[in-house]
């Protein structure tokens, strides 16, 4: 079965609802840019509502103090959203010996390649890259040519994020072939806060694909 991130929750009914539907990862951001920013005192309490989902957090090239207080916090997975380098992910997996998710940015076949240097990394996320200028590098909810994917052999777990919702993840997974999905924007009515339907709707359509 498919499995499904829900990212970006800041309110703790959401987290209890997203866990209780079947999620299974639940991110919360760390980048002060992002309308889904979390505190880090307002993120060690909605831990206490994941359940039996495990929490992601979801960081932007963060320094090690950031790192040392994030899985201070007990955050078993570190996404890392920004311009980490290979050498930098694989120092950061030393440092924590959690597991660490990459995030990488595909517009053509060449965005491919690269993926392939990240050997430290447990799992890649495969996302759209943001537009210019943006003031974030991720979560605008657009999605990328996924016909790019469809010869593509990954080299290690992943999942395919970047403009999914509940009336394209079927399609997105079957093009695709993803084991895994990663959503934010797309269960979203306001930008930033999650809608209880569409998270119950995106994990019904991505679980029975
Ligand atoms: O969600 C954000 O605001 C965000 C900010 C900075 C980096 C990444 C962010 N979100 C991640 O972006 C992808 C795709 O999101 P969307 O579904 O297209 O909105 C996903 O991995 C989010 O975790």
């Amino acid at each position: 079965m498919t499995q499904v991130k829900i990212c970006g929750l800041t309110d703790p009914d959401l987290v209890r609802h997203a866990a209780q539907s079947g999620a299974d990862w639940i991110g919360f951001v760390f980048a002060e840019a992002s309308p889904r920013f979390v505190t880090e005192p307002a993120a060690a309490s909605l831990l206490m509502q994941v359940g039996p989902a495990r929490p992601v957090a979801l960081l932007v090239d963060p320094v090690d103090e950031q790192i040392d207080r994030i899985v201070g916090l007990g955050f078993p997975i570190l996404q890392l959203h920004g311009q980490e380098t290979p050498d930098r992910v694989a120092d950061i997996k030393a440092r924590t010996g959690k597991e660490i998710w990459k995030a990488i940015g595909v517009a053509e076949a060449d965005d491919l390649v690269r993926v392939g240097d990240y050997a430290a990394a447990d799992r890649l996320l495969i996302d759209a890259k943001p537009p210019k200028g943006a003031d974030r590098t991720g979560g605008h909810g657009l999605a990328f040519d996924w016909n790019l994917l469809s010869a593509w052999t990954a080299p290690r777990p992943w999942l395919l994020a970047g403009g999914l919702n509940p009336g394209n993840v079927a399609d997105a997974i079957r093009l695709t072939g993803a084991p895994a999905v990663d959503v934010s924007s797309g269960v979203e009515r306001r930008k930033g806060v999650k809608d209880r339907d569409l998270v119950s709707e995106f994990l019904s359509a991505a679980k029975h694909s």
